[in-house]
């Protein structure tokens, strides 16, 4: 199972502010216009929708973490080298003190947030990173992960997925932004071309193509080999630019990359 359902750190005491961290590391970031840079992730756990193809299952699905301090966060950061940092998760927006985070990291990092674009957030941010989910996404009976029943999910993933006040506030307020769509396939396209639209309309700031990344959906190589070509095909076509998923081509679902 992708993303470690065992987290090597026990629960602090700490004082103060606490988030639930899935996992902590160094890598490359393998997405978007940054791909490639060395960075540090911090994961937080939980989040607000369920895509049934989440490469994150324990911190969706089957949220695990231990809890930590926001001064402990920084401290783990600061031993790591990079110069940049992505705070990801689940969905990272969903916790008050991620602002907290992000605010203590601002003066240090270039900061990254990987947000599924529903959550508006007020801390300094240099490039959101906004994945809109679209209706390929929506967990079913059928698509579920293997033993989940996605229940109340399908309804709740569905009316939750698409905000387009706080798609506009994420990308006017960020000093630079991308939106990343997942791509299962040609049947996709029609809506984000629709939904790049609706933001172009709301957001008071240009929303260029090169700003719209296609990445292909897959948690694993084989999962991606299926799905790349056609995706890379459809940037092309449609002007859009593609983002590989250089961590997945190099570590495969290993955690803590
Ligand atoms: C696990 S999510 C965490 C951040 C946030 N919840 C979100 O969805 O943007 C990190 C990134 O992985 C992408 N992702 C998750 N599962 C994927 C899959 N099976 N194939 C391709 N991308 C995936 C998400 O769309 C997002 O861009
Ligand atoms: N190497 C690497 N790059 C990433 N970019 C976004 C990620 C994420 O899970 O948010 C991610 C990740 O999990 N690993
Ligand atoms: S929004 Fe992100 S973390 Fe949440 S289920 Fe979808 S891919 Fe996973
Ligand atoms: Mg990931």
């Amino acid at each position: 199972m992708p993303v470690s359902d065992t987290v090597a750190r026990d629960d602090t005491d700490a004082e103060g502010d606490r988030l639930p961290i899935n996992e902590l590391f160094a890598s490359l970031q393998g997405e978007g216009k940054l791909a490639g840079v060395p960075s540090t992730f911090v994961r937080t756990s939980g989040c607000n929708l369920r895509c049934w193809f989440c490469d994150s299952f324990h911190t969706s699905w089957e949220p695990t973490h231990a809890w930590m301090g926001l001064d402990e966060i920084v401290a783990e950061v600061e031993s790591l080298s990079p110069e940049h940092v992505v705070v990801t998760g689940g969905e990272p927006l969903v916790h008050d003190e991620t602002d907290a985070l992000l605010s203590a990291l601002a003066d240090d990092y270039h900061l990254t947030v990987e947000t599924n674009g529903t959550l508006e957030t007020d801390a300094p941010v240099d490039l959101a990173s906004v994945s809109p989910k679209l209706a390929s996404s929506t967990p079913t009976p059928e698509n579920a992960p293997a033993d989940v029943d996605p229940g109340v999910w399908t309804e709740r993933h569905e009316n939750a997925r698409v905000d387009l006040d706080a798609l506009a506030s994420l990308v006017e307020r960020a000093a630079e932004f991308q939106l990343k769509f997942v791509v299962t396939g040609r049947g996709d396209l029609d809506e984000i071309e629709s939904l790049v639209a609706d933001v172009r309309g709301v957001a008071d700031r240009e929303v260029r193509d090169s700003d719209v990344l296609l990445m292909p959906e897959g948690q694993t190589r084989e999962q991606l080999a299926r799905t790349r070509t056609e995706v890379a095909d459809l940037a092309a076509a449609f002007g859009y630019r593609y983002t590989p998923r250089l961590h997945v081509d190099l570590w495969n679902d290993a955690p803590e990359t």
